[in-house]
């Protein structure tokens, strides 16, 4: 996007924003939540310096439109003295806040994405507290609050902000994401792109949510008692089951929507009164919201990490470990009439393949070669690599006689398959034993091993057998 079209958009959005929180006041400026502090924020954290001019023109604009709303006279100077330091107090500590924000997600990347998370927070935190304690000394300092006005905004206004933040910055990156594909990017496993919904989960667990606000909200309404309001933090349960079971995009947009509901029903309702439980605990549900987008994002890198463990990363072969672990479940299970039979297969004169060709062709040789073999397994077979160019096959439930002629049908099949840039042919040898019902997986592998070394000694290309 062009960047002078870019900065008219986030000013008229901004403004768009603001005024929209100005409708929803419930405090002389203090709002349920703030959507500009969320919006700069984002725009801070992925423009960086860029976003402070449009944000610094909204902030012009909206201090004059503010004094019009509240029918207050202003100065030409105060009200550039008025905006200036609104600008300031708005644009530093969120400016800040987004630097450390970024800063650490780039550090941590989604490994530590918990951490991040609790560092968004605390930012979202401390800076809304300098937004809103500055931001109140502006319009202050420029007439447009009373003596007493101040301290009565202060915490409000503080929430506000930082409700906004919290609850509304993920949505505006989010948003950002798709027009700048490098924060995408960096977002990495982060999902934020927009065919990661599914939108059929999305409108009925928003229906679920904004239900329950609408019955916490009513019984308020009806009884306008503050021990209603508190219903509203039971809400946090199905949004933890959101977090857990839907993208990440999904659980953001649903928690923006329900909060500019809440917003906006708090005033319609008129159950301003309790405001600021609405404003706590919409804070408290995001913050909970983020904490439980950690779990998919770690269940995610652990069914990765647990398919790294078990798989070698070149052939796709089981790993050595993983290998044996079937092994050994399998050699438990085995019965004198129905047992498996363990084959050990290594490359001959490997060395001499990389030597000639380079290693880039020795991994094409193991990769055609182990490929072949695994097309010829059937569906309970194993493939393992036991390490460099030696694999070892598991039969489960297969005579000996028939491993034998399985062993004998891939060393020939080896011998003749064509592989790019090779101009010899790739011979393999092979050991093959059946197994002892109950015996250690190791001395399996020792015994398959000691035939692979027979068929070595023999000449190599071969099949060694060695029966229970
Ligand atoms: N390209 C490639 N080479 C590997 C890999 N792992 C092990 N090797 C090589 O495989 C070769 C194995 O050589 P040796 O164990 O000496 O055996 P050999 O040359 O196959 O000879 P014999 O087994 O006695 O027939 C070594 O040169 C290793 O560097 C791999 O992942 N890729």
């Amino acid at each position: 996007m062009n960047s002078t079209v870019r900065n008219i958009v986030l000013v008229i959005v901004w403004l768009g924003l603001w005024r929209a929180s100005v409708l929803l006041e419930f405090a002389p400026h203090a709002s349920i939540w703030f959507p500009p502090a969320g919006l700069s924020f984002a725009a801070l954290l992925v423009l960086g310096w860029r976003a402070v001019f449009p944000i610094a023109v909204a902030g012009f604009v909206s201090t004059a439109w503010i004094a019009q709303i509240y029918n207050e006279p202003l100065t030409v100077t105060g009200w550039f003295n008025s905006s200036l330091l609104f600008v300031l107090a708005h644009t530093i500590p969120l400016g800040l806040g987004a630097y450390i924000v970024r800063n650490e997600y780039r550090r941590n990347g989604i490994n530590g994405f918990a951490r991040t998370v609790l560092i968004f927070l605390v930012v979202a935190a401390l800076s809304a507290m300098l937004t809103s304690f500055f931001g109140i000394l502006a319009i202050w300092e420029g007439g447009l609050m009373t003596q007493a006005q101040p301290w009565l905004s202060w915490l409000p206004w503080w929430i506000g902000d930082m409700a906004g933040i919290i609850v509304l910055a993920p949505v505006f990156i989010a948003i950002v994401s798709w027009r700048y594909h490098q924060v995408q990017l960096e977002l990495g496993e982060l999902n934020f792109s927009l065919t990661a919904i599914n939108w059929k989960k999305f409108v009925s667990r928003l229906a679920l949510v904004l239900g329950l606000l609408l019955i916490s909200l009513t019984l308020v309404h009806h009884s306008q008692r503050i021990e209603a309001s508190f219903t509203v933090f039971f809400i946090i349960l199905p949004f933890l089951w959101i977090a857990t079971t839907t993208s990440q995009l999904t659980t953001v947009f649903i928690l923006a929507i329900f909060s500019t509901v809440l917003a906006f029903l708090v005033s319609q309702l008129h159950v301003i009164d309790f405001a600021l439980v609405y404003q706590f605990a919409m804070i408290t549900t995001a913050g909970c919201v983020w904490f439980a987008l950690t779990i998919p994002t770690l269940m995610t890198q652990n069914a990765q990490l647990a398919q790294r463990v078990a798989r070698d990363g070149l052939t796709k072969a089981a790993s050595r470990g993983h290998f044996i672990q079937r092994l050994e479940a399998e050699l438990q299970r085995s019965t004198p009439n129905s047992t498996c039979c363990l084959v050990i297969f290594d490359f001959d004169f490997f060395k001499q393949i990389n030597d000639r060709h380079g290693h880039i062709l020795g991994d094409r040789v193991l990769v055609s070669v182990t490929n072949y073999v695994s097309q010829l397994l059937r569906e309970n077979d194993i493939m393992g690599r036991f390490g460099g160019d030696e694999f070892m096959l598991m039969f489960p439930a297969t005579e000996f006689s028939e491993a034998q002629v399985i062993a004998k049908r891939l060393c020939t099949g080896i011998s003749q398959l064509t592989i790019d840039g090779l101009d010899e042919p790739v011979t393999c040898s092979f050991g093959v034993v059946e197994c002892h019902p109950s015996e250690h997986a190791v001395s399996a592998i020792d015994r398959a091993d000691r035939a692979l070394l027979l068929a070595k000694q023999r000449g190599r290309r071969q099949v060694v057998g060695s029966a229970a």
